[in-house]
């Protein structure tokens, strides 16, 4: 297949391109992307169509920041039958030879203006299954060991067809994690840090990095969105702002409101965890994170990085670099992750963890 599929938040597709292009040239692929602005889905256009399986292989979907989810497929089919979908699908599949799915996934861009096709593609759903599964296309049960067969509606008569890889694609529809909103949770900006661990941490790591009544500090706490979602995991949190904390989240007992500077804080004693979600500027906040994990004041951290206006994907590698070089200078060995999530606006998120 030619091209490579990425989904990414709308207005970002620059970043997305010019990453996938920077990792794909590591490993030796080559092409250029296709997008537009606001579209929320990028073509990265292969000089060679036997490449995708390789960027499939030696990159990580959860090494690039700016996307969400992506796809191998071919050129897209046009001018496809508002009357019937199904059948020109299958043809071409049939006429393709394609290899048996375990489930099938009906796509469209996370972008503006495109709620009624959202609509049309959850509906599509059932009926092209079906027909995949009459003729040999689609195995009876989902497996989720096959690849899944990948229809991305870019538009309601054009659909690309592809495959999303079973070892490497986000198992969430679109690469957008589910969340519902905590209840009793003071701000939105709650999901932002659930999405964070769900998105870095595997399933059996939850309770390795999160749980037996850690200590915490959220900077920049206020109104309790973070605080809340430390506090539900059983931690002691130290939450500094100079605004206002949510009254009942205080009644907790597991929270002590400090009204300080959170680039000046440091705890009294060290911590586990710090996370901070202050806006500033992105090589400011990234200086204060070196000071904690060199200083050794927590082992755990999630953090924002707000872009600027522009140069943005610059930023974001200056930044993780200066991280970086500095940990590594200071002995020490860590993980690192950065994504820009479903919840993140004009930022991303990133984890770190000394090892
Ligand atoms: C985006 S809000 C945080 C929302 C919070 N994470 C939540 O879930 O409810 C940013 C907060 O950072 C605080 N802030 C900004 N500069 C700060 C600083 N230097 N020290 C501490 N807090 C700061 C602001 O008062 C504001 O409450």
């Amino acid at each position: 297949m030619k091209i490579i599929l990425l989904y990414c938040r709308a207005g970002f597709e620059g970043e997305c391109s010019q990453e996938i292009q920077e990792k794909a040239s590591l490993v030796g692929v080559f092409g250029y992307c296709k997008t537009s602005k606001g579209q929320g889905f990028v073509e990265f256009v292969l000089s060679n169509a036997k490449d995708a399986h390789k960027v499939f292989n030696k990159v990580q979907l959860s090494s690039l920041i700016f996307t969400r989810q992506w796809a191998r497929v071919s050129e897209p089919l046009e001018e496809v039958s508002r009357e019937d979908r199904v059948q020109p699908i299958i043809d071409l599949l049939l006429s393709e030879n394609r290899q048996v799915c375990g489930r099938v996934s009906v796509d469209s861009p996370d972008s503006e203006g495109t709620a009624n096709l959202k609509t049309f593609t959850r509906k599509f759903t059932a009926p092209i299954s079906k027909a995949l599964r009459q003729n040999g296309l689609l195995t009876a049960k989902q497996d989720a060991s096959l690849n899944v067969l990948c229809l991305f509606f870019s538009d309601f008569d054009k659909v690309y067809i592809g495959e999303l890889d079973s070892q490497n694609s986000s198992s969430d529809h679109l690469g957008i994690p589910r969340l519902k909103f905590p209840k009793g949770a003071p701000s939105r900006s709650t999901l932002k840090l659930e999405e964070a661990w769900r998105t870095f941490f595997d399933k059996d790591e939850w309770y390795e990095l999160l749980g037996g009544h850690q200590k915490a500090v959220d900077l920049g706490a206020c109104p309790g969105g973070w605080t809340w979602q430390l506090v539900n995991q059983g931690m002691d949190v130290f939450s500094v702002d100079h605004g206002p904390m949510d009254e009942e989240l205080m009644k907790s007992g597991h929270v002590t409101h400090v009204l300080e500077d959170g680039f000046v804080y440091k705890p009294p004693k060290k911590v586990d965890w710090m996370v901070c979600d202050i806006v500033d500027k992105p090589k400011r906040v990234s200086s204060m994170i070196i000071d904690w994990l060199v200083g050794g004041y927590c082992t755990k951290t999630v953090f924002n990085l707000k872009l600027p206006m522009k140069k943005r994907y610059q930023e974001v590698q200056e930044c993780l670099q200066l991280i970086e070089s500095a940990l590594a200078e200071n002995g020490l060995s860590c993980r690192i992750q950065a994504k820009q999530l479903y919840h993140d606006r004009e930022e991303i998120t990133c984890f770190i963890q000394v090892i």
